[in-house]
């Protein structure tokens, strides 16, 4: 079993190049199935993640071939649909969370698709209402087998309809967008979750040939055409690695630079980041961020105390409450962090109280953390990691603390988050991979 033995307390320094954006990643990958013709995708990060759904693209029959370490074109001339009633689809196809948006696709271009319940991070209830509520508003019908926990849908002609969202669901409305390009007629999407990936996805759309209007807002209007055709994609710097990486600076008083980040698609998350007192500048398109001692939590204008809560963009993005939580324990000052989202995402914070910090945590949504203001530094331990966020935030908690520490279940970083180990030990960082069980096995 792979952990990583971090020694921490040492300040970094350099400059890091975020990798492709994961989540982007996957909904661009499942778009490639709505054309007969090449798609050639570059900045792809190298995540398991994204590798288990190239994949099961290649179990499905599409033609893949890699130009480069990150660039890879994709012809989905010859798709496989017996392929769904294969056991490997079953015990493959649902091992990630993304794999749900290959269904609007083929849905849309072969009337048909299937597949087992999707994984993903273990972070409490994650429902798929949204997904197959709106493929049934395009006219198809959908069955979900409880036993097998296996959703098939079926639908000849996708009719264009006005849609009222359940949810502004990121995966949810890409899956229905991608259903919806090929349908007859106009739909529209309201209450449509509209993140960078989202706008990035209806872009490519829009150049294989698609009607998409309204991007960037929640209300999407698709006029159905009859066919797409190929194209060329670069994916975004990953958003969510960029805002791990300000955390990871200011927690381990480094000077980091990470380059190239695309300032104009971050939305909030840089100001987030400043209202924890983190300073940083915009040079060029890079971030740097000085070396700090220390860092102040902002507090609302009345004075009360600060709280960070999630919500659909352009709000901030849940997954880097975890990140921001981490950061905070080591501010001056207090702050309630607010996960609205999911109801499980808050638990790692016990392994942050064993290293030191102050936090409580009020019930599975809320924790407040009192910052330690850098007086006590957090002690070094023994953990697992939990789900993607909190195992990379324990990572920087790791980084900061004096003594070793050791991590385990590091596959739930590494789905996230490419090469992190050595792209840490090229700023300074002292962690390496070791083979261990946790200490309860
Ligand atoms: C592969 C992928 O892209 N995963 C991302 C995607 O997951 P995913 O698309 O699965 O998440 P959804 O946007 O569907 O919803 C996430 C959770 O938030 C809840 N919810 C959602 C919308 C809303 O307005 N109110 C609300 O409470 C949902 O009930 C669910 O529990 O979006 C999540 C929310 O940004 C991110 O954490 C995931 O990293
Ligand atoms: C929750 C996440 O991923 P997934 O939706 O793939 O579980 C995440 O990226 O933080």
């Amino acid at each position: 079993m792979n952990a990583f033995e971090i020694h921490g307390g040492k300040p970094l320094k350099g400059e890091i190049i975020p990798q492709g954006a994961k989540n982007e990643a996957l909904q661009i990958l499942a778009a490639v199935l709505l054309t007969p013709e090449k798609v050639t995708v570059s900045n792809i990060p190298d995540i398991v993640d994204v590798n288990k759904l190239i994949a099961l693209l290649g179990d499905l029959g599409v033609t893949i071939e890699r130009l480069s370490k990150d660039t890879y074109t994709f012809e989905a001339k010859n798709i496989n649909l017996e392929f769904f009633q294969s056991q490997q689809f079953k015990s493959k196809g649902g091992s990630l969370r993304g794999s749900i948006m290959i269904v609007g696709p083929l849905l849309a271009r072969f009337g048909k698709a299937a597949i087992p319940k999707p994984g993903g991070d273990k972070i409490g209830r994650r429902r798929l209402d949204t997904h197959f509520l709106g493929f049934e508003k395009l006219g198809a019908k959908f069955n979900y087998n409880a036993e097998t926990s296996f959703f098939n849908v079926d639908a000849t002609n996708l009719q264009g309809t006005y849609i009222l969202l359940d949810e502004a669901s990121v995966t949810g409305t890409a899956n229905v967008v991608m259903a919806a390009v090929l349908a007859k007629g106009t739909t529209t999407i309201y209450n449509a979750a509209c993140e960078p990936y989202l706008q990035q996805l209806c872009k490519m759309l829009n150049r294989m040939g698609a009607k998409i209007s309204g991007i960037g807002s929640n209300l999407l209007t698709i006029e159905g055409v009859s066919e797409l055709g190929g194209t060329d994609h670069r994916l975004l710097p990953d958003m969510i690695e960029i805002g791990s990486f300000i955390g990871l600076a200011a927690m381990t008083a480094s000077e980091i630079t990470i380059k190239d980040v695309h300032f104009e698609e971050l939305g909030i998350i840089p100001n987030v980041f400043r209202r924890l007192g983190i300073d940083f500048e915009r040079r060029g398109d890079d971030i740097y961020i000085p070396s700090q001692a220390n860092y102040e939590i902002d507090t609302f204008i009345d004075g009360s105390i600060l709280t960070i809560a999630d919500a659909p963009w352009p709000g901030f993005t849940p997954d880097l409450l975890s990140i921001i939580l981490v950061v905070a324990t080591q501010a001056k000052g207090n702050v309630m962090i607010h996960q609205k989202m999911f109801e499980s995402r808050l638990f790692f914070v016990d392994k942050l109280i064993d290293m030191g910090a102050q936090i409580i945590l009020c019930d599975p949504h809320r924790a407040t953390v009192m910052g330690l203001n850098k007086q006590v530094q957090l002690r070094g331990i023994e953990m697992t990691s939990p789900d993607i966020r909190a195992g990379v935030s324990l990572l920087i908690a790791a980084l900061s603390a004096s003594g070793t520490s050791i991590i385990h279940a590091i596959e739930q970083i590494e789905r996230g988050y490419q090469d992190i180990d050595i792209r840490l030990r090229s700023l300074g960082a002292e962690i390496k991979r070791i083979d261990a069980m946790p200490k309860s096995h």
